[in-house]
C-alpha cells in the first residue's frame, strides 16, 4: 500500500526535521532570520549587493550572519516539505475506504499548528514556552505518524499473551513519566539551563537552599526584547536543570522496570521492544551525563534530542501493541 510506504518515509523525514531543528537551536541560529516566512524579506538568504542594500534599509539594527541564516532557512524548507508529505498522506487516507480518517486529519492540523509555532518562535524572539511547545509539537507529530502507520498494519501481538497484557497500566504510566521528562528537557534547553549545574550527581554548592520552583516553572517570564541565551537568574535555571536530572532518575527506573518485565513476554516482538527500550534508556542517560560533563557539545546535545524522540517512539509502540484489542 503506497500510503504505508509514504508514512514510513515521512517518519524518517520527521526525525531529520526534529534533529535539524535541534541543530539550528543549539547553533544559536534560531534567530538567524529575524522575520518569517522569508529571510530578511527574501526567499533565500540575501547575498547580492542590491539585496544587502535593501536589508540595511529595512533591518538597520541587524547584521546578516549567512551561516546561521542558512541553517534557519534549511530548517524552514525541510519543515515545509514535511508539511506537503503530511498533506499527501491525508489525501491518500481520505481516498482509501479502509484507511483511518480522523488521525491523518488531526496530524495535518498539528503540522499547521507546528508551522505557526515555528513562526512565533521567531517573532516572539525565542520565548521559552513557545520554543518548548514547538519541540513538543515535533515529537507529537513523530509519535502520531507511528500510530497511523501501526493502524494500517495488521498488528495483533499480545492477544493471547497474558503476561504482556498485565503490563498495560505500567506501560501507560511509563509513557506519562517520559512525556514529563521530555517537557522538562525542552524547558531546560529553551531556558538555556544546560550549564547551570556542572557537577555530578547533583549540583554544586548548597543547591537545595537555592531551589525556586515557582519562578522556574512560571510559563511566562515578562517582556524582553529577546529571550536568546535566557533571561532567568542562576537559581531559577539551576532549579530547572536539577528537576530534569531528578526526574531522569524516576524515568530511568520506571522504563528499566518495564523493559525487565517485558523480557518474560511470550511474544518475541515485545521482548525485543523491551531490550530496545533498555538500550535506549542507558544511552539517553549516558548522553545526558555527557552533556553536563563535556559542556554541551553540539553532537551530544543533538543526539540527546534524538534519543528522547526514539524513546518516545518505542514507548508508543509498546503501548499500542499492549492496548490494541486482541
Ligand atoms: C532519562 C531520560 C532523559 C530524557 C528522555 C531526556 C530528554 C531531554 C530532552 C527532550 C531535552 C531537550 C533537548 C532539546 O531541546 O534539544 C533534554 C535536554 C537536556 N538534558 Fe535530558 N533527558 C534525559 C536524561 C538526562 C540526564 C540524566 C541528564 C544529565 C545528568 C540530562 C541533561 C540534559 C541537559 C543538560 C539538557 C539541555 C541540553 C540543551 O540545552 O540542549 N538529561 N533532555
Amino acid at each position: 500500500m503506497a500510503v504505508k510506504r509514504l508514512i514510513k518515509f515521512t517518519l524518517v523525514f520527521t526525525l531529520a526535521v526534529i534533529l535539524m531543528g535541534a541543530y539550528t537551536r543549539l547553533s544559536d541560529a534560531g534567530l538567524g532570520c529575524p522575520d518569517w516566512p522569508g529571510c530578511y524579506g527574501h526567499l533565500a538568504v540575501p547575498s547580492a549587493s542590491h539585496e544587502l542594500a535593501k536589508v540595511e534599509q529595512h533591518f538597520p539594527d541587524m547584521t546578516i550572519e549567512p551561516e546561521k541564516a542558512w541553517l534557519e532557512m534549511i530548517h524552514r524548507y525541510i519543515a515545509g516539505t514535511l508539511g506537503l508529505m503530511v498533506l499527501a498522506i491525508l489525501i491518500l487516507c481520505l481516498k482509501q475506504p479502509q484507511a483511518p480518517k480522523k488521525l491523518p486529519s488531526f496530524i495535518a492540523a498539528l503540522i499547521i499548528l507546528q508551522a505557526a509555532l515555528g513562526m512565533w518562535t521567531v517573532t516572539m524572539k525565542l520565548m521559552p514556552i513557545v520554543v518548548m511547545a514547538h519541540l513538543i509539537g515535533g515529537f507529537s507529530l513523530f509519535a502520531l505518524l507511528l500510530l497511523l502507520y501501526l493502524r494500517l498494519k495488521p498488528l495483533r501481538i499480545p492477544g493471547g499473551d497474558s503476561h504482556a497484557r498485565k503490563l498495560m497500566p505500567l506501560a501507560l504510566v511509563c509513557l506519562g513519566v517520559l512525556i514529563i521528562q521530555i517537557m522538562l528537557g525542552g524547558w531546560t534547553s529553551s531556558n538555556y539551563a544546560a550549564l547551570a549545574c556542572t557537577t555530578l550527581p547533583i549540583c554544586e554548592g548548597n543547591w537545595v537552599d537555592n531551589l525556586r520552583f515557582a519562578d522556574a516553572f512560571s510559563p511566562f517570564q515578562g517582556e524582553h526584547p529577546s529571550f536568546e541565551f535566557g533571561v532567568l537568574d542562576y537559581s531559577t535555571r539551576m532549579t530547572i536543570h536539577v528537576t530534569h536530572r531528578i526526574w531522569a532518575v524516576v524515568t530511568a527506573v520506571m522504563l528499566i522496570w518495564l523493559a525487565m518485565k517485558l523480557r518474560y513476554s511470550h511474544s518475541h516482538i515485545m521482548r525485543n521492544s523491551g531490550y530496545l527500550l533498555l538500550l535506549l534508556v542507558i544511552m539517553q542517560v549516558g548522553l545526558g551525563i555527557s552533556n553536563v560533563v563535556m559542556n554541551l557539545p553540539l553532537g551530544i546535545a543533538v543526539s540527546h534530542n534524538a534519543g528522547a524522540a526514539l524513546l518516545l517512539l518505542t514507548l508508543v509502540f509498546i503501548n499500542y501493541a499492549l492496548w490494541r484489542k486482541a
